[in-house]
């Protein structure tokens, strides 16, 4: 069950990050989403792997159409989300960006319903948005707990991406928030 306090201070603090997003991105967006492009090729977890789940960032969010270009043009598998239900999504594999020119759910470019499923165990490495986090890798999302559902039972590592300016001292936590093992900024890298 929810706790009544928990989700009131989530919904607060959603409804602050989307403000302060919303100014940040349209004139800080880009750069930053180039510093943690940066960050993200130059992590072992990147080097290494071999199939990459990511997410597709929109307006207010991190700009990873630099990872999944550089990923793909790398030989690597790339798989993206695509929303099959309310609360539920699957990565799917995209052969190339034309791939993503639909869109899906909450207006997000997302592959076809035939595009082939990924099963989790295959993930290698997975790239994860958020609202906002903090330094422990806790994060808020939109509040649909697809990530949560999803990186339930991760075997595999996965970071979370916020620009440095969007974190903060620390987001509440419920039972079933799942914590990042890495947090990617446009100034840093921290691990949990
Ligand atoms: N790029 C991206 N893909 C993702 C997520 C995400 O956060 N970002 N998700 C992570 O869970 C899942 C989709 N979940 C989402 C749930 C709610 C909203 C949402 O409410 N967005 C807007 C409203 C959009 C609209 O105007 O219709 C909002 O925040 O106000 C977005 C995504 C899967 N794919
Ligand atoms: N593993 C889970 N199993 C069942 N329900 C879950 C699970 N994880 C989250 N939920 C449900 O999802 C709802 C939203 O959770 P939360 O507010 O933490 O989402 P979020 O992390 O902000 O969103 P998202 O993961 O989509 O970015 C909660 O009401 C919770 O009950």
């Amino acid at each position: 069950m929810p706790e009544p306090a928990l989700l009131e201070q989530k919904k607060s603090l959603r409804r602050t990050v989307r403000a302060a997003a919303a100014d940040f991105y349209p004139r800080h967006g880009a750069a930053s989403s180039r510093e943690i492009f940066t960050r993200l090729i130059s992590l072992p977890e990147y080097q290494a792997c071999r199939t990459l789940f990511c997410f597709v960032g929109t307006g207010h969010e991190t700009d990873t159409f630099l990872l999944l270009r550089h990923a793909l043009q790398h030989g690597r598998r790339v798989a993206v989300p695509l929303c099959t239900g309310p609360g539920r999504m699957e990565a799917r594999l995209i052969p190339n960006l034309d791939a993503l020119s639909a869109r899906g759910a909450y207006g997000i470019p997302e592959p076809a319903p035939d595009a082939p499923r990924l099963a989790l165990q295959e993930i290698d490495f997975a790239v994860v948005p958020c609202l906002c986090c903090d330094r422990k890798g806790h994060r808020l999302g939109h509040g649909g707990g697809y990530y949560d559902r999803c990186l339930e039972h991760a075997l595999f590592p996965w970071t979370v991406v916020c620009p440095e300016a969007l974190l903060v001292p620390a987001v509440p936590v419920e039972p079933w928030d799942v914590t990042a093992p890495i947090v990617v900024t446009d100034q840093g890298v921290y691990r949990t």
